[in-house]
């Protein structure tokens, strides 16, 4: 391992290197004898500078850090929910119905953005969860997913302009 700053053992190292140079590696050799470079290299220089890294571009590094938004999070969620309520068994066992329900409840605890998260509970509580087959589970999201879009007044008075047009 390389040694950095002062170091207590830096005495006992140079005997030990000197011992090295003039009696085990090479008893012939001057200070300046190149045979001898590895084996200082090693036990006294300071540590080499570290090997240029590729550059990373800016935006990619940025865009990395950026949290999301809570719209990309939002169509990132429920795109994952209706992926699973599609996929969900037409006969779903009984683990799989807890499954879905504990899902469901899981989001609206660890959902983050604390405001979504906490109207997600009253939604839930006003809605239980439906997941005795793949249908009802589907017709139950879509119907908490449309009563979470009225909530957001913006989303339906754009939605409402769109349908006028
Ligand atoms: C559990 C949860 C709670 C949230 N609560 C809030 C909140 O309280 N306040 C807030 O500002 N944001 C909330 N969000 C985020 C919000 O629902 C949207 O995700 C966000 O505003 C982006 O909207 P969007 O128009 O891109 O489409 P999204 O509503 O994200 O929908 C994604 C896509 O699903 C499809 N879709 C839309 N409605 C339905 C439906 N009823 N059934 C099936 N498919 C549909 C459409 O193709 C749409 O483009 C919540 C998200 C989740 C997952």
């Amino acid at each position: 391992m390389p040694l950095t700053g002062w170091n207590p053992l830096a005495p006992v190292l140079q005997t030990v290197a000197a011992f090295s140079r003039h009696i085990l590696i090479a008893p012939d050799a001057g200070l300046d004898d190149h045979r001898l470079r590895p084996l200082l290299a090693l036990s006294l220089s300071p540590p080499s500078p570290a090997p240029p890294q590729p550059e990373v571009r800016k935006e990619k590094k940025d865009a990395k850090e950026a949290p999301l938004t809570k719209e990309e999070v939002g169509r990132a969620t429920w795109m994952l929910l209706h992926t699973i309520a599609a996929q969900f068994p037409d006969e779903p066992t009984r683990q799989q119905r807890r499954d879905a329900k504990e899902l469901m409840h899981i989001i609206s605890r660890l959902y983050p953005c604390k405001e979504c998260a906490d109207h997600f509970k009253e939604v839930l509580k006003a809605n239980p969860v439906q997941a005795g087959s793949q249908a009802d589970f589907s017709q139950w999201l879509c119907y908490v997913h449309n009563v979470v879009n009225r909530r957001i007044i913006g989303k339906v008075r754009s939605q409402g302009q769109k349908e006028e047009n």
